[in-house]
């Protein structure tokens, strides 16, 4: 007689099969290629033994193609949710020893329903992408799993935060799912993002090029800015994946976790060695970053795209911030086209998760050039005005230096909504440079004079002395405070403590409608 043990033998029989996924010679060949299976990479991520697997047991329901006589089990993708660092996530594991990972009806059944999960529970959701493509034999019901799935990524958009790593080949529409997400992970060599492929590329454009060389995880890092960060290993991504999420609020309704704030003194005497007193001359910024925010704190997002702007999560007092600071190291800090999609991606990310931004300002301008103009650079520099205008969290600046001209406006100054601004002693606030300046309102005298070079400097160091100063901006409010630089954390501690309950609130509107 059949009893209930039989049963459970019986379920864990079917367990260990869905487990299995593409079976033993699949898996080998996917350490083969330096990658780990879709349930490895999911150990890696959550607790230890944290995770909760859901619809193990769903299959495809395909005739065509010769998919009647092949199983897949759990139709290609892992799906549950587990912890991390004690709080918890949902999730997606594609699983690429199934069909290739390639996502077909049920496949992104799963998926869509863990995203409903994660967003009725306001709860991060981390997918993990290792698939090729839309399941060919399925036709147009894959592409229609696809829309259910961005559809989820944009109307969650905002609400939780969502997290994609690329962990093989992502390629054709699929890629618009991590793209709408909040931050893609990629790893070096073994992972990959492209619309059209190599071999489709040379087809019709005639040019070669490798699938790495396309798509790879350097690419994406820091030419087209696809992707936020790149590490060399999967358990290095995974690692960092774990690290961003403890920065974040599990939603748009909670802030982020605190850490216990640590009892260090908070006045920094080097601060005032980090930045030549000479404006011309170049540091980089990190090393400010560095010595305001908690020790060892600072995450830098997208290190390597569009070096002139540096952004990422640090920690004040415990408390995580976002942090947006021109570059001065590179291109002078100026801003082009590439650096301001990345800071208003980013301050609407932090704007999102109830994360305060604190702005280090060093400013040439925005960039010159017909490429930068002809580029749009007015449209993607708009963006910046608009993140920092709509976002109602905390907002500080200390102008750190130079803060000129329309990225003076731009970069949180105070008409635009910045709670407090701080400007150290040697800041230059004015609508340009003073050699640049001086050569257009003093053009004539400095023309028709016996020795225009000895008028020029004069009149340089006369539009100095007048406005290239904090003091004509602190008369007018457009200054908080000039503060010592030695005490920039204890006024950074001091008003994000004051701004801890800033409420604000904007006109009904059904949505803005950013310059993209
Ligand atoms: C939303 C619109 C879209 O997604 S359009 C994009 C459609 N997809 C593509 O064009 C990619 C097709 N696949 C490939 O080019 C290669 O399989 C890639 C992804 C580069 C991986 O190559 P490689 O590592 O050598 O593996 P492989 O070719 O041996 O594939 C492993 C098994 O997976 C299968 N597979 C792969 N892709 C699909 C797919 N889209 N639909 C159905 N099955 C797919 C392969 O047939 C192969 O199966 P098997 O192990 O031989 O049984």
């Amino acid at each position: 007689m059949i009893d209930i043990y039989e049963k459970i033998n019986e379920l864990y029989d079917k367990r260990r099969e869905v487990e299995l996924g593409g079976g033993d010679e699949r898996i080998e060949k996917q350490h083969e290629k330096g990658k780990l299976t879709a349930r490895e990479r999911i150990e890696l991520l959550v607790d230890k033994g944290s995770f909760v697997e859901l619809s193990p047991f769903i299959e495809h329901r395909t005739n065509d193609f010769g998919l009647d006589e092949q199983k897949g089990p759990g139709d290609g993708v892992v799906t549950g949710y587990g912890k991390v660092n004690g709080r918890p996530i949902y999730l997606f594991s594609q699983d690429f020893t199934v069909f290739g990972g390639a996502l077909g009806e049920m496949h992104a059944k799963k998926i869509a329903n863990v995203m409903d999960l994660a967003a009725k529970n306001g709860t991060p959701f981390v997918g993990l992408n290792d698939s090729g493509g839309a399941r060919i034999q399925e036709g147009v019901v894959s592409l229609d799993g696809y829309g259910h799935i961005f559809y989820r990524n944009a109307i969650y958009s905002g609400v939780i935060p969502q997290i994609s790593v690329i962990m093989g080949p992502c390629a054709g529409g699929a890629v618009y799912s991590p793209a709408i997400t909040d931050f893609v992970f990629m790893v070096e060599k073994t992972s990959q993002m492209f619309i059209t492929g190599p071999k489709v590329i040379e087809t019709v454009t005639g040019e070669k090029i490798s699938a790495e060389d396309l798509g790879g995880a350097h690419v994406h890092n820091s030419i087209s800015g696809n992707a936020h960060f790149e590490g060399a290993s999967e358990q290095e991504v995974l690692e960092e994946v774990r690290k961003l999420l403890s920065y974040l609020p599990q939603n748009n309704e909670e802030k982020a976790p605190r850490l216990a704030a640590d009892v260090e003194n908070d006045y920094r005497p080097d601060l005032t060695d980090v930045i030549p007193f000479d404006a011309i001359r170049p540091y980089d910024v990190r090393k400010v970053i560095e010595q305001v925010a908690d020790a060892d704190s600072f995450m830098e997002i997208q290190k390597n795209f569009a070096k002139n702007i540096v952004v990422g999560f640090a920690r004040i007092k415990g408390e995580t911030v976002g942090l947006v600071c021109n570059q001065p190291k590179v291109m002078a800090g100026g801003l082009d086209i590439n650096s301001s999609d990345k800071a208003a991606r980013f301050i609407r990310t932090c704007d999102s998760f109830n994360i305060p931004i604190i702005t280090f300002e060093d400013v040439t301008g925005f960039f010159p050039g017909v490429k930068q103009e002809h580029g749009g650079i007015i449209r993607h520099g708009a963006k910046i005005l608009y993140a920092y205008s709509e976002a109602t969290v905390p907002k500080l600046t200390v102008i750190l230096r130079k803060a000129y001209g329309g990225a003076y406006v731009a970069l949180n100054s105070k008409s635009i909504g910045a709670d407090l601004v701080f400007a150290w002693p040697n800041a230059e606030i004015a609508v340009m440079g003073p050699q640049g300046a001086a050569n257009i309102i003093f053009a004539k005298e400095i023309q028709n004079s016996d020795n225009p070079e000895l008028v020029r400097q004069q009149k340089i160091e006369e539009y100095r002395e007048k406005f290239a100063n904090p003091y004509v901006a602190a008369s007018r409010g457009m200054v908080d405070d000039v503060i010592d630089p030695r005490e920039t954390r204890i006024k950074i501690i001091q008003a994000l403590e004051m701004l801890r309950n800033k409420k604000e609130s904007r006109p009904y509107k059904k949505h803005g409608n950013i310059p993209l």
